[in-house]
């Protein structure tokens, strides 16, 4: 709602109250409505403020209110009625003014802003374009140039980027509020004919038609099929070409295809869905509002390579103390001088102040004594692990926290090393570990509902988005990765390129192929788990070469590595590349050679495989295995999966997560399609549809909200 008040005498105030960001719901469209036909009868009321409740303008539209029928007034006409006054409006902007709620300042005749305030048109990363006359009202403000920037990433702006812009009248170091009640007093009865945008003509400019043809061209190549961007270049292309009206009708138009588009829900289920993640809770029933976190001033880092200079910094970054330990010294130097930089880079980037004076370096791991929490980053080798968790267990004070940085080893075997195995979890953070979101907490079965509660708030501390997942072979996301990996080898055996497979994941929206991404990280990392898993057996030959424990295996990425080719490192992968560390993949003719020889050495017959069957494979492999680990109790919730994929593996936003793609393709439909595939390959494990999918496809699919529902709880384990 929003209620109404009397400043001064001759200002009336409106202020929107819709906790915690007043978003437009229908009651506060209502309450707008209602309190400006007040302000504008009352006569000794000569101007009016529209301001936020709790030091916040708007959040915009309310999100919950997308998938219900609309009620209430509609926006449109409530900012018509708001522009059209003829008393002056001045907005009020503390806090927030995004999309619905920048286009309601947009309404208004003035806007002033305090200095902290943020404001931006983000509809586009919910599928959307602002459609309350956002595309049409700031091209003629601030010009198309800077309108398109803002409209087709999103992003938002600070106050005084604002300013600068002309979006904002005024910005105040103090109540913003205070200073729109006296600015309305000032402009009370001057005239208003200059203050209305919808009145200003149509942005002009010679090379008009060359913004707009490099806008659409650049948002083509970032958008990775997501139709939202374009549709908002088109939006705003409207605002050059057509008076005012008819672009709104065209802006409502563009509005109404995205509206109902699956993207548009895919974007706004994974908008709710990064918000849920924070509230986990584990099989045991330990939850996120139940447990304490502890708390913690000082961490330690063991182990300066790259992933534990991105964690030094995340955390240093963070505020805390950080000791970073590397026992050799001349590792240790290294590691104090790439870590300065990065920290230098990131603060110029940031605009924040340089935090290179937290972190202390030290030989030794007894520096760690006093840390009340300690992340090891060695090698992913359990041995070492295990030493370090024993010396950890002797050196630090009762009561810290010991953190793996690991990407699948057990947190239970490590924890077994310890005086204290409940305070033992895993943080899975994702290369490289100062720039990426995403974080797995990963807790063991005597891991502490405090102790994972700590490691959450940390993450957040962080700037991650922390996703709390069980203790299992790979976690979520790498155990996912294992059958869509292995569909894509298959694919290779059955006559597809790494090219053709990479197309067709890319034209899905991945950023990267699966192939290119092998090459990115490296096919040694893998090879290097096989072996110690001894799925690597050198020289095999005839058909045990391509099965283990009954299954079938392809050997593709164990022979190119016993080749030396490891990817970007080596300039030879699945790809070549023009020197070692090169970035360019091109395909290469030795290896397409190479894949023709062996499957002339397997009696393989080479056959066109159609672009459906490979995402088909790769993916439902992929979800097939998540409703899996949603059946183990790995991950409290599919959207926990989603979040997982879409900040760690690349999986196009757009299309929600694996998940609730699933839900969108129909999970009928996909089971049918693993029970097919599953029936012409038997003996790949991955393709057999797990119980859960059964269950969920024979309840007639319920909706992803649902699905929890659907889920046995498994046995308690914290
Ligand atoms: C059908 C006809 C429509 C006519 C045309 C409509 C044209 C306009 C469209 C829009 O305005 S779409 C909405 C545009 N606004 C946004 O995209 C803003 C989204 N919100 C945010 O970016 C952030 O929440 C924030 C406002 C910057 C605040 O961030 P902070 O980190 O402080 O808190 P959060 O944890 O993100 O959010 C707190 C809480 O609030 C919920 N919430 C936030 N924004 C909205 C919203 N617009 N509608 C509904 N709910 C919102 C958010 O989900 C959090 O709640 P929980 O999920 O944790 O319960």
């Amino acid at each position: 709602m929003a209620f109404y008040s009397r400043v001064s005498g001759s200002v009336g105030v409106i202020t929107l109250q819709n906790p915690p960001v007043n978003a437009l719901s229908a009651a506060v469209r209502q309450g707008i409505v209602d309190t400006m036909h007040r302000a504008l009868s009352e006569p000794e009321v000569k101007s009016v403020v529209i301001c936020g409740q709790n030091g916040k303008f708007c959040g915009g539209a309310d999100i919950r209110e997308f998938g219900a029928n609309m009620r209430g007034p509609p926006l449109v006409p409530m900012i018509h009625l708001i522009e059209a006054a003829e008393k002056p409006v001045v907005a009020a902007i503390e806090g927030v003014a995004l999309g619905g709620g920048l286009e309601l300042a947009l309404g208004c005749h003035y806007r002033i802003a305090h200095s902290k305030a943020r404001l931006g048109l983000p509809e586009v990363t919910l599928g959307l374009l602002p459609g309350a006359g956002g595309t049409q009202r700031l091209p003629r403000l601030i010009g198309v140039p800077a309108a398109l920037e803002l409209i087709t990433t999103g992003r938002h702006a600070t106050a005084a980027e604002a300013l600068q812009l002309g979006i904002v009248d005024e910005v105040t170091d103090h109540s913003a509020v205070d200073a729109a009640v006296k600015f309305a007093q000032s402009v009370a009865g001057k005239s208003l004919d200059a203050r209305r945008i919808s009145t200003y003509p149509r942005p002009r400019s010679p090379d008009l038609a060359e913004i707009f043809e490099k806008a659409m061209k650049e948002v083509r190549r970032s958008a990775r099929g997501a139709i939202a961007p374009v549709t908002c270049v088109q939006a705003v292309h409207a605002s050059v070409t057509l008076p005012y009206a008819k672009g709104m009708e065209r802006e409502r138009e563009l509005f109404s295809t995205l509206f109902t588009s699956g993207q548009a829900h895919a974007l706004q289920y994974y908008f709710f869905a990064q918000r849920a993640v924070s509230r986990w809770s584990t099989p045991s029933g330990a939850r996120w509002d139940t447990s304490k976190p502890r708390p913690v001033h000082k961490a330690a880092v063991i182990g300066l390579g790259t992933m534990g200079r991105g964690i030094s910094v995340s955390l240093a970054q963070a505020g805390l103390s950080v000791v970073a330990v590397e026992t050799q010294e001349k590792q240790l130097l290294e590691a104090k001088q790439a870590v300065s930089g990065m920290l230098e880079r990131s603060a110029k980037r940031r605009g924040v102040p340089l935090a290179d004076d937290k972190i202390k370096y030290n030989c030794s791991v007894q520096a760690v004594a006093d840390a009340d929490l300690v992340i090891e980053a060695v090698f992913e080798d359990m041995a070492l692990k295990k030493t370090i968790f024993q010396q950890l267990s002797g050196i630090c004070k009762p009561g810290t926290l010991l953190c793996t940085n690991t990407s699948g080893l057990d947190i239970d075997e490590l924890a077994s090393q310890t005086q204290s195995p409940e305070l033992v979890v895993g943080m899975h953070f994702f290369a490289p570990a100062h720039v990426m979101k995403l974080l797995e907490v990963v807790y063991g079965p005597r891991s502490s509902p405090e102790a994972l509660a700590t490691a959450m708030e940390m993450g957040k501390k962080m700037g991650k988005v922390s996703v709390a997942v069980g203790n299992c072979r790979g976690f979520v996301g790498n155990r996912m990765l294992k059958p869509y990996l292995e569909q894509a080898f298959f694919l290779l055996e059955e006559g597809a390129t790494p090219e053709q497979v990479d197309q067709v994941l890319e034209e899905f929206g991945f950023a990267m192929g699966v192939f290119k991404v092998s090459d990115l990280s490296g096919l040694d990392v893998g090879w290097k788990v096989r072996k110690a898993d001894g799925l690597v057996v050198p020289g095999s030959t005839g058909k045990s070469a391509r099965i283990r424990g009954g299954s079938r295996y392809s050997p593709l990425g164990d022979l190119l590595c016993e080749q030396g080719r490891f990817g970007q490192k080596t300039g030879r992968g699945w790809y070549q590349y023009d020197k070692p560390g090169g970035r360019v993949a091109k395909p290469d003719p030795w290896l397409h050679g190479f894949l023709e020889e062996y499957r002339a050495r397997h009696g393989l017959v080479a056959r066109r495989i159609d672009h459906q069957e490979m995402l088909e494979r790769c993916l439902y492999a992929l979800i097939n295995e998540g409703f899996q680990i949603l059946q183990d109790g790995i991950a409290a919730g599919p959207e926990d999966i989603d979040v997982i994929y879409v900040l760690g593996y690349g999986w196009p936003r757009h299309r929600g997560g694996p998940m609730f793609y699933a839900g969108l393709v129909g999970l009928d439909k996909v089971l049918e399609r693993l029970e097919h595939y599953h029936q012409v390959y038997p003996d790949v494990l991955g393709l057999k549809p797990c119980s859960l999918i059964r269950k969920l496809a024979a309840s007639s699919s319920p909706p992803i909200h649902r699905w929890r529902e659907f889920i046995q709880k498994p046995r308690s384990q914290l």
